[in-house]
């Protein structure tokens, strides 16, 4: 250990130990006073403030901060330093710096000043940072990245620091933090957020966000602690449970969970857009929906499946902005149209007349919803029976209105349209502009599906749409901010209607193309759903550096989409360097033994997870059953769980996309599962991709032609 190394140790152990005491010292004092449990307003408002404050300082006892960064403001000499971390701890107790200024004892990472330690990245150059007040420029003279467990100090990584004379930022705590084993869940990245990732984290709110980012490159991370930064920057304007993220299944929510708590935020919405819709429309126990999982099934569950053509599929054409336009015309005539063209007349010498229906219906509840104003003029006629009905005297005669009336209303109203979601689908399917629209195949498989009331992925997001021109969309439904994750999959249809239910455009939207194995329902090019907003209004981002992975499996992934894709977006791996990719070929009868050989391996470098990627759902069925005849331990996801256990995974390739493992296998790389198709190749790079530290790769006959080398 070098003695500046030591001193510095040193400085810093003293230095927890100070700060540990003040943050114990403002726990127990709060601790002191009685918890408030009366009914006046402002002391539960108090009340409320102390338990924020003291849940904030438990969290900052166990994990006080992770960086030190010592900064000199442009045109001063004296330096200040500033600890940063998951959270500030407030100013009450302040640490005096230099003789005038005052910091807070701890910096929370979302403030502008914090962003230096991100945006630094070495050299002599004064770095700008935006504060309320505008733009300010500083100095870093120091970035220190420290580990704290247990309220012990575990480690000292200088990242950089100006008085050793190198001007570089060095990546070794970086490599240090990625070399790191991973367990079930996605974790934070405060410590190490690159500068490239917090310029997305600390964008403006009122923008559409468009970011391609390659496999790793850390789309999920950064949007969730672009959500902690929103919070925290936009706090008078955004709310927590305004805010959602949709992910493609519950399985990765759950992979997902522990983020935003890890940030000290709660409260996200974070669903699948399935349920999240299904939910609003309230379609729930009314239709079958087909899953996500299981029209991929169609598509990978045999081996044929991924040559089928993209653009024919239901996903592609019920998500397209023509088919948008298609379905607002047909409701707006519906809505047009909605007065039937005649008198209504509950028994004879009563009438209100069709102009006054109309301009009830088109004049005086136009500010409504459709579904709305259907509801009002109804309303209104029935109150204008009733009114009708207390002008007559004789019982008899009454009794014989009241008759007459009730089975005229009955037969008047079914003449008006229904705002039934289901009701009006049925409706335009069999309309011939829809028909025509649609192939005859997939127009046909529409229209007995329905029939059985069973639907699509696709019908499901026409459907909400057609809730949303019906009903409109509450302002206390209205999201604050939408996060999309692995956008690739959804259609231009999906954000039009997600941005009718969002303030001013707030959406961050992420996802890779070339991971778009469910192109079939989503878009093919980033063009498609940015052109739904004016270009000033958006703002476009490419991630490319790769940060899961070690630099020999992204250089083996990078070579599968040089093979199978034209003009491919390639990752830049961070210098970390691991094992060579081993691809192996076996005869068909000991595939089991190579397997079992792999994860012994495994065994003995102590992985916290692993997977093993089959082509197809029954291949991980067939092979999970068989380790456990074996005595392994197994988890078998075949699309049906919502939970992620870790361990050893045995799934199907495409069910891997957006989780990652230590090791990876892959089974079956042969040139009939991996040809050369778009869909195939993506599905293979998605496959090795998952893997940080080990990739495997098994296969019997003729190696895949999207694969490099071959070492027997
Ligand atoms: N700046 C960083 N510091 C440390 N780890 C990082 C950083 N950025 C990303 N990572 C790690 O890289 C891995 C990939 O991140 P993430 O899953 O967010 O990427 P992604 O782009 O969504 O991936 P994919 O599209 O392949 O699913 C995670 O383990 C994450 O913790």
């Amino acid at each position: 250990m070098s003695e500046s190394f030591q001193s510095a140790y040193q400085e810093e152990e003293q230095r927890l130990e100070q700060t540990l005491s003040l943050i114990h010292r403002q726990y127990d004092e709060l601790k002191q006073i009685p918890v408030y449990r009366g009914s006046d307003f402002t002391e539960q408002v108090l009340e409320d403030h102390r338990e924020t404050r003291r849940q904030r300082l438990r969290r900052a006892v166990k994990d006080p901060y992770f960086a030190r960064m010592d900064v000199r403001q442009v045109g001063r000499d004296n330096s200040h330093i500033l600890y940063i971390g998951k959270q500030g701890v407030d100013d009450e107790e302040t640490w005096k710096l230099g003789d005038t200024e005052a910091y807070p004892l701890v910096l929370d990472w979302r403030a502008p000043v914090a962003s230096l330690f991100y945006a630094f990245n070495g050299g002599e150059e004064a770095v700008q940072y935006e504060t309320p007040e505008g733009a300010e420029a500083a100095h870093v003279d120091l970035k220190r990245n420290l580990v704290i467990r247990q309220e012990r100090l575990q480690r000292v990584a200088d990242t950089y620091n100006r008085s050793s004379g190198d001007e570089h930022v060095n990546d070794e705590f970086l490599v240090y933090r990625l070399g790191e084993n991973k367990d079930n869940k996605l974790r934070d990245i405060v410590s190490t957020i690159q500068a490239e990732q917090d310029l997305i984290i600390r964008a403006p709110k009122n923008k559409a966000l468009f970011i391609q980012g390659v496999a790793g490159s850390g789309k999920t991370t950064v949007a969730l602690h672009r959500l902690a930064f929103l919070l925290y920057q936009y706090q008078e304007q955004v709310r927590a449970d305004r805010m959602i993220i949709f992910a493609p299944n519950r399985m990765f929510l759950d992979y997902i969970s522990d983020v935003l708590p890890e940030l000290g935020v709660g409260d996200i919405q974070q669903r699948t857009f399935a349920d999240w819709a299904l939910d609003w429309t309230g379609l729930d126990d009314r239709i079958q929906l087909i899953s996500a999982t299981e029209e991929a099934e169609l598509w990978y569950g045999e081996l044929q499946g991924a040559n089928q053509d993209i653009q024919a599929a239901g996903g592609r054409m019920k998500g397209s902005l023509a088919w948008k336009q298609l379905i607002q015309d047909a409701v707006q005539d519906i809505v047009e149209q909605a007065v039937p063209e005649e008198d209504f007349s509950p028994w004879d010498g009563a009438l209100i007349k069709h102009e006054q229906l109309l301009t009830w219906y088109h004049e005086e509840y136009r500010s409504y919803a459709p579904a709305k104003r259907l509801e009002r003029v109804s309303a209104r006629i029935q109150r204008w029976v009733e009114m009708e009905l207390k002008r007559e005297r004789s019982r008899t005669t009454l009794q014989e209105k009241k008759r007459k009336s009730s089975s005229r209303l009955k037969a008047y109203m079914k003449k008006w349209p229904k705002p039934d979601v289901l009701h009006i689908y049925k409706t335009l399917i069999k309309t011939e502009p829809v028909r025509q629209f649609l192939a005859p195949a997939l127009w046909k498989r529409t229209v007995n599906d329905l029939k059985q009331n069973q639907i699509r992925q696709e019908d499901l997001t026409t459907m909400t749409y057609i809730h949303m021109l019906m009903y409109g969309v509450e302002r206390t439904h209205t999201f604050d901010h939408i996060v999309i994750d692995e956008a690739q999959d959804f259609s231009p249809l999906h954000l039009a209607l997600l941005n009718q239910c969002v303030r001013s455009q707030s959406f961050t939207v992420l996802g890779d193309l070339s991971q778009g194995i469910h192109a079939y329902a989503g878009i093919e090019s980033w063009d498609e759903l940015r052109n739904l907003f004016q270009e000033e209004d958006t703002g476009y981002f490419e991630l490319r550096r790769s940060y899961r992975s070690t630099m020999e499996i992204i250089e083996f992934a990078n070579v599968i989409l040089k093979r199978g894709i034209t003009n491919p977006i390639l990752a830049e791996p961070v210098f970390r360097s691991g094992e060579p990719v081993r691809v192996l070929s076996h005869d068909e009868d000991n595939q089991l033994t190579y397997i079992e050989t792999e994860l012994m391996a495994m065994k003995e470098q102590n992985y916290e997870t692993t997977a093993l990627l089959t082509r197809t759902t029954e291949e991980a069925r067939q092979l999970a059953a068989e380790l456990r005849e074996n005595g392994w331990e197994i988890n078998l996801m075949d699309g049906k769980q919502d939970t992620y256990a870790g361990g050893i995974s045995v799934l199907p390739v495409y069910l891997s996309k957006g989780l990652e493992f230590d090791a990876v296998t892959i089974i079956g790389a042969d040139s009939t599962r991996y040809g050369l198709q778009p869909l195939e190749t993506r599905l293979l790079y998605v496959g090795c991709t998952r893997a940080l530290h080990r990739l495997t790769v098994l296969y019997t006959g003729t190696c895949s032609p999207l694969i490099d080398s071959v070492i027997e």
